[in-house]
């Protein structure tokens, strides 16, 4: 037999807090509340329109992650306003559109390809460094952090995907300005109900506001795919049969417009477009915030800070330059621990959202209908007691492989799982451990606020007005 999820009976409270998105620490601890009492999922009606389940179980959360694509749809509560800005890319597409993408998209992030981009995620934290040290010594210390890294991860990718050197760390950058105002204007716009409707929101002064920005970084991300197709079709004209590579290293629209399908057809433009789009906007953010919490859960554990730093200082032992090269990665055990017990704590993406074109069985024959949004908590299932003891506590050991070996592989899920998971994950890992090695050989951190920040959960996890550390350059 078996039970179809039903709705439990919410409090006006939680609905109040899903029509916010949870866009508070308070909403955090609503969550919290859930978890300690459901331990499984919860499952509501708000209002006439939505059903939801909400799932923060490894058990319930992998059958709905690693179900088949081809039933799987993004749903439009989270992803109608990307759209404008993003179109049809992989993080918004379906079905068969984003099986063909996957496949074009996936080469984009071997580790062939990563590992050229070690030298950009050195240099970008090489800038950032030296302003801190000379913000330092003019005696300004305390440091917010996420104004610091967001600029940081922009100009990465910047360099990686358009091999554009916008120099935003040092100088305003009309493009870069214009994404972090984009992210902006979508949380904006998710707290005002009335603006959920695009025949509303464009009348008013923040819609067309929002119109004006994402046209800034529309003509940008086009001028720049545009001439790189035209340098590609001259190339091919000077040796008509095969389109030769790039004389620098390849980038991501490089790598976008050689790339062919089964039937040998290339992305389009405004395809190339979009999905470069949606590199900027899905990886600056997310990773910023990986860093900037990482850095503070180390400030608030000088023990675990120390070990960090003796780690990376082990590994840099007798070398000339301070730069942190690939096959460094893998001998920063302690150091990755650190990070992904971050991940845990404080994940940057908080929930992803689908619905099912086909019921979906959990276990205890529980079924989730078709058509039902089904929100799966990462923050539940990282904050979940029936699965991590002392959910609340920074404890990287918690990552030491010989503990690992009783938890479900969907415990730990900061970048989703399954087909629909995070294609830069790897990029995102490599440019943490790249930032976290050099800050910690560079400065000492400290967090001088009394219990703690308020979080601030938006599109992705922040601190309400901002993150503030300590950082004093280290003795070397
Ligand atoms: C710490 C950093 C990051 C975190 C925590 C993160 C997290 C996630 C999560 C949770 C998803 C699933 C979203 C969903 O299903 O709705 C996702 C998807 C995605 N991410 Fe990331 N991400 C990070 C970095 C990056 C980077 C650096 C890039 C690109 C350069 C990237 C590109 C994407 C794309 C394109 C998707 C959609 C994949 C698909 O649907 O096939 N992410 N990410």
């Amino acid at each position: 037999m078996t039970t179809k999820m039903t709705p439990k009976t919410p409090t006006p409270l939680f609905i109040v807090s899903m029509l916010t998105l949870d866009i508070t620490e308070e909403g955090l601890q609503q969550v919290d509340v859930l978890v300690r009492l459901y331990k499984h999922s919860c499952s509501w009606f708000l209002g006439p329109f939505y059903h939801l389940v909400r799932v923060f179980h490894p058990d319930y959360v992998k059958p709905l992650l690693m179900a088949p694509a081809n039933i799987t749809v993004k749903d439009e509560l989270i992803y109608d306003h990307l759209r404008p800005w993003l179109g049809q890319s992989l993080l918004i597409s379906s079905g068969v559109e984003w099986a063909r993408k996957r496949r074009l998209l996936t080469p984009a992030f071997h580790f062939d390809v990563l590992r050229n981009y070690i030298a950009t995620f050195n240099s970008s934290a090489n800038t950032m460094h030296q302003k801190w040290r000379r913000l330092v010594a003019e005696g300004r210390c305390t440091l917010e952090l996420f104004g610091h890294v967001s600029l940081m991860t922009l100009d990465t990718l910047l360099k990686c995907a358009f091999s554009y050197d916008s120099n935003c760390q040092e100088s305003t950058s009309e493009y870069v300005s214009a994404v972090i105002e984009l992210s902006d204007l979508i949380i904006a716009r998710r707290q005002k109900i009335l603006h959920h409707w695009d025949w509303i929101y464009y009348q008013t002064q923040q819609g067309k506001h929002f119109k004006r920005t994402l046209s800034v970084v529309h003509r940008f991300t086009r001028e720049v795919v545009q001439k790189r197709r035209a340098q590609i079709n001259q190339r091919t004209g000077e040796n008509s049969r095969f389109s030769s590579p790039p004389r620098r290293k390849s980038d991501f629209v490089d790598i976008l417009l050689l790339s062919k399908d089964e039937d040998g057809q290339s992305l389009s433009d405004e395809e190339i477009e979009a999905e470069a789009n949606t590199f900027m906007f899905a990886g600056h953010d997310t990773t910023a915030s990986a860093i900037c919490w990482t850095l503070y859960n180390l400030a608030r554990h000088q023990n675990f800070q120390e070990t960090c730093r003796q780690e990376v200082m082990d590994v840099m032992q007798g070398r000339d330059g301070d730069d942190i090269k690939w096959e460094d990665l893998s001998c920063l055990p302690f150091t990755t621990m650190c990070i992904k017990e971050s991940l845990r704590l404080h994940s940057p993406v908080q929930a992803v959202t689908r619905r099912y074109t086909q019921d979906v069985t959990l276990p205890g024959n529980r079924v989730v209908p078709q058509g039902v949004i089904s929100l799966v908590s990462i923050y539940g299932t990282h904050h979940n007691p029936a699965v991590w003891t002392n959910p609340d506590e920074f404890n990287p050991l918690r990552f030491d492989p010989a503990n690992m070996t009783s938890r479900s592989s969907h415990a730990f899920i900061p970048f989703s799982s399954g087909p629909r998971n995070c294609i830069g994950q790897k990029f995102a890992l490599a440019e943490l451990r790249v930032v976290v090695a050099l800050t910690l050989i560079r400065f000492n951190l400290t967090f001088g606020g009394e219990g703690g920040v308020r979080r601030l959960p938006q599109l992705v996890m922040r601190a309400e007005g901002g993150l503030w550390l300590h950082v004093d350059t280290v003795d070397q």
